[in-house]
């Protein structure tokens, strides 16, 4: 015999407003809520050129001080036409009392990033303090990141030491809030 299915009685939220009250913990982060989509550019030193993607990440939380993560972005042509699926990642942001981040990300592409960062005035900077892989998956080695909310846009910028080469800028991006759905 099934138990008949219940709806969560504990939603996630990316409005504020709506559903649980944020912790307060997660006052420095809270410009980061919502759900977000815009243009980025990408390169790395052992790629031939440069490339383009859209991406598309949410932030949410269900009242405990923590942020639930997730991206996923495509690449695009010189149109902006969709050319394929590319990085995809979700997570948690961990808040402490004093603005310090904690982060657990992890890539299907085999490879798991815990990070620690700070967060003050609409800006987040974090560094890889482990990276665990996967047999398969290429070798990263350490990750840099810095997300910041000004005039309505989030900017993210992704430094990375892999396959041999040292820090260097693989990512940047420009996102605008979009209305959720
Ligand atoms: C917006 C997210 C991302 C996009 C759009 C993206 C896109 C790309 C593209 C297009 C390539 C060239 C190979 C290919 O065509 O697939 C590449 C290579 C690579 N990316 Fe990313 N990437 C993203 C995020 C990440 C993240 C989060 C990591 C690490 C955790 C990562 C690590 C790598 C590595 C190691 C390579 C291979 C370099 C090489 O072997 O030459 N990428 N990425």
């Amino acid at each position: 015999m099934h138990e008949a299915a219940q709806e969560n009685p504990f939603p996630d939220s990316r409005v504020l407003g709506e559903g649980p009250r944020p912790h307060p913990w997660l006052d420095p982060v809270l410009p980061l809520l919502g759900r977000w989509q815009g243009e980025g550019r990408g390169e790395y030193a052992t790629l031939e050129q440069g490339f383009r993607y859209r991406q598309e990440i949410t932030f949410s939380h269900d009242g405990r001080p923590f942020l639930c993560y997730e991206a996923r972005a495509w690449l695009i042509d010189e149109s902006g036409a969709a050319v394929r699926p590319s990085g995809r990642e979700s997570g948690w942001w961990r808040v402490t009392p004093d603005a310090t981040l904690e982060v657990l990300l992890a890539h299907p592409t085999g490879i798991v990033e815990t990070y620690v960062g700070r967060a003050a005035g609409a800006e987040c900077e974090m560094e890889t303090e482990g990276v665990a892989r996967t047999p398969l998956a290429k070798e990263v080695t350490g990750t840099r990141r810095h997300y910041a909310v000004r005039d309505g846009d989030l900017t993210v910028t992704q430094f990375m030491a892999a396959v041999g080469q040292p820090m260097q800028r693989h990512l940047t991006a420009r996102l605008r809030a979009v209305p959720t759905l």
